[in-house]
């Protein structure tokens, strides 16, 4: 099956304003371009076979580093995550993509293993593959099939939103448990955990 990668990030003087409160803007952006190296770094593991990883966000500084980390880059068009999101699924398939795996920028610790379980569980007849994030209320990544054309529905309550949609149209819908994808960085409280946890592992 033919594997494309999503991954969209907002402009960097808009993103990770949640953290305003123990970031400075500039070491908001470094976060944003450090955690968006990791995934892409993530994403291009051979291990995996995506395709294409696509890379949407109105910022040309997110475009240009994407780019050198590997990403196809897609200027966004529509200025709100579901609008981008859309315009990258319209993209892949029309590249030939048979499923896409929509990965948000904020999960550093995602690792290639998760991907390959998301990718296997599509593969293996699931027409859409839900990974939560650590709430049970976000969506941490998203592999939806071609033919599975629910409407994006990210924000408040999406993993739930998503898995209503999926099952409003009959869908085969799989949940996808996994510690190091149900971490995405949004609070201070996440940034506290992923630095404590990439320490951890550097000592390691
Ligand atoms: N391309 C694009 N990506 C977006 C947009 N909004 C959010 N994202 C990305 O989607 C992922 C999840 O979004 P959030 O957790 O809300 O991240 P964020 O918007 O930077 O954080 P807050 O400003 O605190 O809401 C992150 O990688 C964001 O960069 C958007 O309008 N366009
Ligand atoms: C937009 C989302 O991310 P967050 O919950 O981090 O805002 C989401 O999970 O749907």
């Amino acid at each position: 099956m033919k594997f494309h990668a999503i991954v969209p990030v907002k402009t960097l003087y808009q993103a990770k304003s949640r953290l305003a409160e123990v970031l400075t803007p500039a070491a908001r952006h470094a976060l944003v371009l450090e955690m968006l190296e990791r995934v892409l770094r993530t994403l291009r593991d051979p291990a995996i076979g995506f395709e294409v990883i696509w890379l949407v966000s109105a910022d040309p500084v997110v475009l240009e580093a994407g780019a050198a980390w590997g990403a196809s880059v897609l200027h966004e068009i529509g200025g709100e995550l579901n609008l981008a999101l859309e315009q990258a699924r319209t993209a892949a398939f029309a590249a030939g993509a048979e499923a896409v795996l929509v990965v948000p920028g904020d999960v550093p610790l995602m690792t290639p293993e998760d991907a390959v379980a998301m990718t296997t569980l599509l593969a293996a007849g699931a027409d859409a593959v839900i990974a939560p994030d650590a709430a049970n209320e976000g969506t941490n990544a998203l592999g939806l099939r071609r033919q599975a054309l629910i409407p994006f529905s990210f924000g408040l309550a999406s993993a739930m939103r998503h898995q209503a949609e999926a099952a409003a149209r009959g869908l085969h819908v799989t949940i996808y448990q996994s510690p190091t994808l149900a971490l995405d960085i949004d609070r201070p409280a996440h940034l506290v955990r992923y630095r404590a946890l990439t320490l951890e592992r550097a000592a390691s």
